[in-house]
């Protein structure tokens, strides 16, 4: 199987990286860059062949740099990948969580009763759900949490933000710009998705003497040297089950 992981800026990408490179005396290919000016590194594995791809921040430069990936190589599934926050105290700094729903948090209208998503308005979709047993087998071999992460065009800033995001989404432990984005890419191509965050910062009060980004690399890193079996077992078990379908 081939599998694309989707990161936000260059730094995510090399933690994947090196989290994907068991041997730093023969790293592999070096990067390409697609069209778009997309860099893309290859790493294979026993069973299967990532593409670790900087697709930008936020959703939309994320949406289309998954897309543009899809169009050109043939994947059989998508993984957004990088740092975020994380909803105190079920994700402290330096954990990993894993979505069992990738959510578009702040997508949709804001009215006198309150925030309406996307979905609720009737233009489309407001969560995707990466496969149960991938995204469970993902959280048990990374230590991850297993739970909804948010993607949000607009950090949290305040606590008031914070407090209305846990309201909306009570079970949800991390917030990010990008899964979102890559899910929907994913969907358009047919493609299972999952999302890995490892947490940089708490969301709430912004406060940048807080942030652990350094922590949070190595967490994504460490979390991807332990995933690459579990995703090349799932893909060997996942195209048999549909060669058989
Ligand atoms: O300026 C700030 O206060 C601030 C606080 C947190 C994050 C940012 C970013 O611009 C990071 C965006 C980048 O990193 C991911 N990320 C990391 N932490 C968060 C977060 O708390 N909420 C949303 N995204 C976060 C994100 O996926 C982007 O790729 C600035």
């Amino acid at each position: 199987m081939r599998a694309l992981v989707v990161t936000a800026v260059g730094a995510e990408s090399d933690s994947v990286l090196t989290g994907l490179t068991p041997h730093p005396d023969s790293p592999g290919p070096e990067p390409r860059t697609l069209p778009g000016s997309y860099p893309i590194t290859r790493r294979d594995l026993p069973g299967i062949a990532f593409d670790v791809l900087v697709g930008g921040v936020g959703p939309a430069a994320a949406a289309a740099g998954t897309a543009t990936a899809l169009a050109l190589a043939e994947y059989g599934l998508v993984v957004s990948a990088g740092i975020g926050g994380g909803f105190a105290p079920a994700a402290p700094v330096g954990s990993l969580v894993v979505a069992d729903a990738i959510v578009a948090a702040d997508l949709g209208a804001q009215t006198p009763d309150g925030f309406v998503d996307v979905a609720s308005l009737g233009f489309g979709r407001s969560v995707h759900l990466p496969p149960a047993e991938l995204a469970a087998r993902a959280a048990e071999a990374t230590g991850a949490l297993l739970a909804p992460v948010l993607t949000v065009s607009t950090v949290t800033g305040t606590a008031d933000g914070a407090a209305a995001l846990a309201a909306r989404h009570p079970m949800a432990g991390a917030e990010a710009m990008e899964g979102f984005g890559v899910a929907e890419a994913a969907a358009a191509h047919g493609l299972p998705v999952l999302e890995i965050r490892a947490v940089s910062n708490a969301v709430g009060p912004r406060d940048r003497a807080a942030w652990r980004i350094g922590d949070a690399l190595a967490a994504l890193a460490e979390g991807f040297r332990v995933l690459g079996p579990v995703l090349a077992n799932w893909g060997e078990r996942h195209e048999q089950h549909r060669g058989r379908s």
